[in-house]
């Protein structure tokens, strides 16, 4: 059974068609690439996923459950929580007070939820970064955050939106193992919008390639890599273009 399951969504914005009767399926412990050039829809498929925009038809669907139309706070509780691109945290708390926050929900007990917190930013490679201010972090830190503060709420399905944007390509390894790591142990469902394609190919068991709001092709990170239509759209005449967008 699908633990994800998007059937016909439909989105405009103003006449702009930016999802369109796009179908998507996702195993539990999947790991899904989404790729598609800048204004395909791929911010817009994770904000219906997640609740934060209503789509005007269709269904999204989390472990069995018809989710559509609900609020954000109420999918992310119930397991499917996402990442944002632009990471703001508090900026007066440091960063294990910061992961703390996004913890108590999901998490019973102050000592527990210190207990939580602190084993999630250390997973997250933030050890030394723990109790100093959390605007004092440097890019690669707030990406790390931003995902420390995602794997606070016990995420059964997670949304990655550009999770190695910004990063050298030094910093984006250990990120990757981590995710990998994610899926191995927890056994994680990873849905995750990249543009670095080594990373989709290194990371993904399948692919959805979205072009003007519409699923474009979906497949193995070869298969998809392969595909005139992707390459077209997309990929350009060499697929390398975009390795170290
Ligand atoms: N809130 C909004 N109001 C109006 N138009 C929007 C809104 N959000 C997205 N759009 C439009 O919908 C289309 C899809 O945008 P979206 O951000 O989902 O694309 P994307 O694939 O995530 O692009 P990028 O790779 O640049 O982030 C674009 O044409 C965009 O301008």
């Amino acid at each position: 059974m699908s633990v994800l399951e998007l059937s016909g969504v439909d989105k405009s914005f103003r006449g702009l068609r930016a999802l369109s009767d796009v179908d998507m399926a996702v195993s539990e412990g999947e790991i899904v690439g989404v790729i598609g050039p800048n204004g395909a829809g791929k911010t817009t498929l994770f904000n219906v996923i997640c609740g934060a925009l209503k789509p005007d038809a269709g269904s999204v669907r989390f472990a069995g459950e018809d989710v559509t139309g609900h609020k954000p706070e109420k999918i992310a509780r119930s397991g499917m929580v996402r990442t944002f691109q632009l990471m703001r945290p508090f900026a007066t708390m440091s960063v294990a007070e910061n992961v703390s926050l996004a913890a108590q929900h999901h998490t019973r007990g102050a000592e527990r939820l210190r207990g939580h917190a602190v084993e999630i930013v250390e997973r997250v490679g933030l050890r030394e970064w723990a109790y100093r201010p959390a605007t004092e972090l440097p890019t690669a830190g707030l990406k790390r955050l931003e995902l420390a503060r995602a794997l606070a709420a016990r995420p059964r399905v997670l949304l990655l939106d550009e999770v190695l944007a910004g990063l050298l390509p030094a910093e984006r390894e250990p990120v990757l193992d981590l995710l990998a790591e994610l899926r191995e142990q927890d056994g994680t469902t990873l849905v995750f919008i990249e543009h670095i394609m080594a990373a989709v190919m290194r990371l993904s068991d399948r692919v959805l390639v979205l072009d003007q709001g519409a699923v474009l092709a979906t497949g193995t990170p070869d298969e998809v890599t392969a595909d005139p239509r992707v390459i077209e759209a997309y990929l350009g005449e060499e697929p390398t273009t975009h390795a170290d967008a």
